[in-house]
């Protein structure tokens, strides 16, 4: 479904070859390599401590990258600026969801739009997210911090989709939610990657959920790739499942 490229969008192809990534020179992603294809959801899958942040982290420029490259649309990442990957269409919405507290819900995407949009463009785009998202068009006037766990996700999501972004990479979009929230979120995630034909990374521990919109998942165990597979393989494979999954 998510391979459906609408007029006017383009899913970037991304390709993570041989990552190297530690902290405080202590390896935790050891020579990691799998790329997405445009407009591919990816599900990348592994128990707590297994890389998953790390690795986003890295696409996102936030950690320093010890060995390996970061490719978009066969363009090495390498030298661009964290301040810049945005411009480039690499959009990342952290676990800790990005939602400014003090601002209301128009506020914060108004300025997520602030860089991409002038004018009237920026009220049709504001106008786009809230037709993704009804819930935040009736909430707009409210604060960040007034809203439900599965009310900020959306935000911070509609933050990210707001600069129109060709790749998006999301950290534990299901944390802390209603597993019929998490339903929501998902679906919708689904439907705006299909009809934009955006490439997702979605880092999730929520493996059923991750696998039910996926193309295909991508299995850490201790910062190397387990499993590289069609979503359907990963989620009737029970011996990985037990292994890596914690069931
Ligand atoms: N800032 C840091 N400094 C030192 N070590 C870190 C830091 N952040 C993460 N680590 C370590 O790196 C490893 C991978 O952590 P990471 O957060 O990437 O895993 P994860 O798969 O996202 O886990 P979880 O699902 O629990 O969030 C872990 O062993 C963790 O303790």
């Amino acid at each position: 479904m998510s391979g459906v490229v609408s007029v006017g969008f383009r899913g970037g192809a991304l390709d993570i070859r041989d990552l190297t990534v530690g902290y405080g020179g202590e390896p935790v992603l050891h020579s990691v390599s799998f790329d997405l294809r445009p407009g591919e959801i990816v599900a990348l899958l592994g128990a707590n401590g297994a890389g998953k942040t790390t690795l986003l982290r890295a696409v996102a420029r936030l950690v320093r990258v010890a060995s390996g490259t970061i490719a978009l649309d066969g363009a090495d990442l390498g030298q661009v600026r964290t301040e810049d990957l945005a411009r480039r269409g690499v959009a990342l919405v952290p676990d800790g969801r990005s939602v400014v507290g003090e601002l209301t819900v128009d506020e914060n995407l108004r300025l997520a739009a602030l860089w991409r949009h002038r004018g009237a463009a920026r009220e049709r785009a504001v106008n786009g997210i809230y037709e993704i998202f009804g819930s935040l068009a009736r909430r707009r006037s409210s604060a960040g911090h007034q809203l439900s766990g599965g009310e900020r996700q959306m935000l911070a999501l509609g933050r990210a989709l707001i600069t129109e972004p060709t790749v998006l990479a999301l950290d534990e979009p299901s944390l802390g939610l209603a597993p019929l929230i998490v339903a929501q979120v998902m679906g919708t995630l689904r439907e705006t990657a299909a009809s934009r034909g955006l490439t997702v990374l979605l880092a999730e521990q929520n493996v059923t959920s991750a696998l039910s919109i996926a193309d295909r998942g991508v299995v850490l165990n201790l910062g190397r790739v387990v499993a590289d597979a069609s979503a359907a393989t990963l989620a009737n494979d029970t011996h990985l499942r037990h292994a890596y999954l914690g069931f």
